[in-house]
């Protein structure tokens, strides 16, 4: 059967970073007999730009059809300005939600050959392989009501809701004991539950789906000191599983481990096999138009798509691989080098995954 996937470049180092993952796709497609078509829409501000809104109908239509969607990365400061309904992180929230991607699986792992340009010592991160599991589509970033008001004094307030429903907190549940049954058995939630009702609420329902994953330790950590801990001793974790603010920030967080937030990969999951594939940084629009923005973590978000929507775990294993031959053969974009040591370029990084992948079929 042939896959259908929808490509969405998005906005500044987006369609830099795309361009390597269609060189990737189109690779796999002549020589590794990957059946799939690809499909390119707008979704950002270049959607805005194009069609009036971040999240044109057009975009809609194809992702339902889509077996699975790869994104660049959307959002930049010529949008900033903008009504909120018409920004482009507002279209990246409305089609996470519009296809139920509530499961987002954010992956850090160190490649041996990275040791030294991540931030922590290598006695501390050598071997790193955790797993951040993040709730997508609920929590303060959908919560309602939400705005900006003036009061009776005359002084402006903002407000946003942080609301979780036991359902929403089940299903991510399910998905990160799952995880953790399938590596190492060790689960960490992190919450607020000190301070937020809505994280009580989180840790008890964790607890309540404890008996039914009888191999899993189930332990709880204050978000606070899980960011702490993930600087200070990251190997502790396996699986983390926490709401979608807590999330977004650790993996940033967790991502430099890995020597650079241009290595991180993620996988936005509905409940049917159906993803949204992207790298966990943004558009960076401070680097964009340079070509020389890592197009790893977009490479390694090809890969979580083979393996997790098209069934394709061989493949997927074989593009890992080659990301890790290029590493170990020296290749660096500049974000993994020292400033002013010599670096490779976005294409040039895309051109060296591809040919690896070739050579270790020949
Ligand atoms: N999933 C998405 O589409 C996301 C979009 N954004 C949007 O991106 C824009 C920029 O946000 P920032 O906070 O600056 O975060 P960012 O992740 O775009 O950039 C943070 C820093 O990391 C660097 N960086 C990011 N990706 C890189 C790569 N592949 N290679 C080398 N260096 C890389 C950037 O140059 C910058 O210095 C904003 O409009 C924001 O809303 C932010 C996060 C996620
Ligand atoms: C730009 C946002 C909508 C979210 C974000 O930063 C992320 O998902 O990593
Ligand atoms: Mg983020």
């Amino acid at each position: 059967m042939t896959h259908k996937l929808l490509m969405l470049p998005g906005d500044h180092v987006g369609p830099e970073i795309i361009a390597e993952a269609d060189k990737l796709l189109r690779c796999l497609m002549a020589d590794f007999g990957l059946d799939a078509e690809l499909e390119y829409a707008h979704l950002g501000g270049c959607a805005v730009d194009a069609e009036g809104e971040p999240f044109p109908a057009s975009t809609q239509r194809l992702a339902e059809e889509s077996d699975a969607l790869l994104l660049g990365a959307v959002g930049g400061p010529q949008w900033d300005g903008l009504e909120r309904d018409r920004r482009p992180e507002t279209g990246l929230l409305s089609i996470r939600s519009a296809l139920g991607l509530f499961a987002n699986l954010r992956p850090a792992m160190l490649f041996p050959e990275l040791v030294d340009a991540s931030s922590l010592r290598p006695d501390a991160v050598s071997g790193l392989d955790i797993l951040i599991v993040r709730e997508l589509t609920g929590g303060i970033y959908f919560g309602q009501p939400r705005g900006i008001r003036t009061r009776e004094d005359g002084v402006r307030e903002a407000f946003n809701t942080l609301v979780y429903g036991t359902d929403e907190i089940e299903r991510i549940g399910r998905a990160a004991f799952e995880a953790a049954a399938r590596r190492n058995g060790s689960l960490c939630s992190v919450d607020k539950a000190n301070v937020l009702e809505s994280s009580e609420l989180w840790r008890e329902v964790m607890e309540s789906l404890a008996p039914a994953y009888p191999d899993v330790r189930l332990s709880h950590m204050y978000v606070d000191n899980a960011a702490m801990q993930l600087v200070r001793d990251p190997r502790q974790f396996d699986v983390l599983v926490t709401g979608n603010l807590f999330g977004d920030i650790l993996s940033d967080c967790a991502a430099m481990l890995t020597g650079s937030i241009g290595m991180l990969p993620s996988a936005s999951l509905d409940d049917r096999g159906r993803g949204l594939y992207e790298p966990v940084h943004g558009s960076a629009p401070d680097i964009s138009g340079k070509g020389i923005a890592n197009p790893l973590a977009t490479l390694l978000s090809v890969a979580m798509m083979l393996r997790h929507s098209l069934d394709e775990g061989a493949l997927a294993d074989h593009v890992e691989r080659a990301v890790g031959r290029v590493l170990a053969d020296g290749h660096r974009t500049a974000d993994l080098v020292s400033p002013g040591a010599e670096a490779i370029g976005t294409a040039a990084m895309g051109d060296a995954v591809v040919n690896a992948l070739r050579e270790a079929r020949d």
